[in-house]
């Protein structure tokens, strides 16, 4: 979130979460006064999230103090994540030979593992989905599912994956950091029929193979 305009949007939609991206190479990327400025509106019972790539534990200390949740999407070490005053999620980028039970139990406390798709040399916002097949059963942390999703795609994603929650940049916006709130409300309402669909054991789901 970049403008106000979108976090109404998204808060109007019905999201959960609001993510707000602190780190400077982003082209999402805003600084602390904004953060304080757009985190304001942000109601009660609407996550705020931050976003942070390897950065300064002080920046990250006075960013806290408008944030419910910190995300952390670079090689931050379970410690470091585990240093400020905050629940936190860790970003995983699905790059080859991952072992995500084995990161899921390093990542202890942790409240969620956040799958994203991986390219080299870009931390996230790629744009890019991985292939959903390699999430495995019975993972110890609950899923946050990213990378790529859009208002087309989604459904398909909660149905098949059934994550705890669904992440989204570029596939709502109509460039980087300026969202579109119909492709939001848009992406909501998809996310929604996902469910049902998950609900009704994917039986309408095109991704999913016959038992
Ligand atoms: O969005 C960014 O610009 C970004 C930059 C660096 C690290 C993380 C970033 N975004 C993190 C997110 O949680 C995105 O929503 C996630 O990577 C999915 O992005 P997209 O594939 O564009 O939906």
């Amino acid at each position: 979130m970049t403008r106000e305009q979108d976090v109404d949007a998204a808060v109007a939609a019905g999201a959960d979460a609001l993510g707000f991206v602190l780190w400077p190479g982003s082209k999402r990327a805003i600084d602390e006064a904004r953060l304080a400025e757009l985190t304001a509106r942000v109601p009660a019972f609407v996550t705020r999230v931050g976003l942070f790539v390897d950065q300064d534990p002080g920046l990250i200390h006075r960013c806290a103090a408008h944030l419910d949740l910190l995300q952390f999407h670079g090689d931050e070490s379970p410690e470091a994540c585990a240093a400020f005053a905050r629940p936190w999620i860790k970003a995983l980028r699905m790059r080859d030979g991952l072992d995500l039970h084995a990161l899921a139990a390093a990542h202890d406390g942790a409240r969620a593992l956040l799958l994203d798709a991986y390219r080299p040399g870009v931390p996230g916002g790629t744009g890019a989905t991985f292939d959903w097949s390699r999430i495995p059963a019975g993972l110890a942390k609950p899923v946050i599912l990213a990378g790529g999703l859009t208002p087309d795609n989604v459904a398909e994603a909660v149905a098949r994956v059934q994550p705890f929650a669904v992440d989204v940049s570029g596939g709502v916006e109509a460039a980087p950091g300026v969202k579109d709130a119909g492709r939001i409300a848009a992406f909501l309402q998809a996310v929604r029929r996902g469910d049902a669909l998950r609900a009704a054991g994917n039986a309408q789901c095109p991704g999913t193979p016959d038992p």
